[in-house]
C-alpha cells in the first residue's frame, strides 16, 4: 500500500488525502470519557474460543512497518454477545517511544497508557477472510486491550523476545503458538463498547470496538524492547527510523454513546 505514517508530511492529518474514509465520520481511536458512557446491562462478558493454541502450531509473527504484527488462526474466534461469530485475523500493539512511554490508542477520562493490544476479528459467519470484512459496517471486532508499565508478563514475552528477528519492515518469521487467552486482562466481564473504525488507513467505519477495563502490565525492560527493537525501515534502506509512537490520536466521538458493561 501507500506510505502512510504517524508523524510528517504523510502523517495522520494528511491521510484523509489518500484515505478519504480517515476524515469521515465513527472514526476510532477516541477518548472513553464518563459523560459518554451509558450502563447496559445486557452487555454479556466476552467469551473466547480455541484461544488456547498448542504450541505444535506455528504462527507468523511479523513487522509491516507499522507495528509487530502475530497472524492468528481462524479457530480462535469470539462471541461479543452479537448474532454473529467472530474469527481471528492477527494481533498487533501500538506503543510510545522510550523517551515518551505513552502510547495507546484509546485515552480514558483523558488518561493515556503506556501502550495497547489489538485482537483483530472478522465476521466469519458472512464474510470469507479479514481483507473482504474491513469495509463492511459489519465486518469487524477488535479487542483493545490497555498496556500499563508495570509487572513482567510473561505472556508477552512470549513473542517479545524474537523482535530482534523482524527489526526490519517486511521481516517475518514462525514461532510456536502460545495461549493467547494469557495476554488478556482476568475480567473479560468489564469493558467499553462503541462503533468505531480501524486506526490505521484506509480507517473503514467497520469496526465494533470492545476495549478491556481492566489495563494489563508489562515491564519496563519489556517496553523498552517493544519500543526501540523495530525499524519502519526495509532492510534496505539507508536511513534507519525506529518505529514507535505509532498511535492515531483521539478523534471527536460525534454523537456516539460508548456502552459499559460496569456500574461502579
Ligand atoms: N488498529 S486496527 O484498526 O486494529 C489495525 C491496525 F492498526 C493495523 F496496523 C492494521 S495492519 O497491520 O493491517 C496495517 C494497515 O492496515 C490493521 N489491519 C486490518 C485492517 C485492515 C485490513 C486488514 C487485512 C488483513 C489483516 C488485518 C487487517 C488494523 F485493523
Ligand atoms: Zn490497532
Amino acid at each position: 500500500g501507500a506510505t502512510w505514517t504517524y508523524t510528517g508530511p504523510d502523517g495522520e492529518q494528511h491521510w484523509p488525502k489518500q484515505y478519504p474514509f480517515c476524515g469521515g465520520i465513527f472514526q476510532s481511536p477516541i477518548d472513553l470519557h464518563t459523560h459518554l458512557f451509558r450502563y447496559d446491562p445486557t452487555l454479556a462478558p466476552v467469551k473466547v474460543w480455541n484461544y488456547d493454541l498448542s504450541i505444535q502450531e506455528q504462527l507468523s509473527l511479523g513487522n509491516n512497518g507499522h507495528s509487530v504484527q502475530l497472524s492468528l488462526p481462524p479457530s480462535m474466534h469470539l462471541s461479543v454477545g452479537l448474532a454473529h461469530r467472530y474469527s481471528a485475523a492477527q494481533l498487533h500493539l501500538h506503543w510510545g517511544s522510550p523517551s515518551m512511554p505513552a502510547g495507546s490508542e484509546h485515552t480514558v477520562n483523558g488518561k493515556q497508557f503506556a501502550a495497547e493490544m489489538h485482537i483483530v476479528h472478522f465476521n466469519s459467519d458472512k464474510y470469507p477472510n479479514v481483507s473482504t470484512a474491513a469495509y463492511k459496517s459489519d465486518g469487524l471486532a477488535v479487542l483493545g486491550v490497555l498496556i500499563e508499565v508495570g509487572k513482567f508478563n510473561p505472556g508477552f514475552d512470549l513473542f517479545l523476545k524474537y523482535l530482534s528477528s523482524i527489526r526490519y519492515k517486511d521481516q517475518k518469521i514462525q514461532v510456536p503458538a502460545f495461549n493467547i487467552r494469557n495476554l488478556l486482562p482476568a475480567r473479560l466481564d468489564e469493558f467499553y463498547r462503541y462503533d468505531g473504525s480501524l486506526t490505521t488507513p484506509p480507517c473503514y467505519p467497520s469496526v465494533l470496538w470492545t476495549v478491556f477495563r481492566t489495563p494489563i502490565t508489562i515491564s519496563h525492560g519489556q517496553f523498552q524492547d517493544l519500543a526501540s527493537t523495530l525499524y519502519s525501515s526495509s532492510v534496505q534502506d539507508s536511513i534507519l527510523t525506529t518505529l514507535n509512537g505509532n498511535y492515531r490520536r483521539p478523534k471527536r466521538p460525534d454523537d456516539r454513546v460508548v456502552l459499559v458493561s460496569f456500574q461502579d
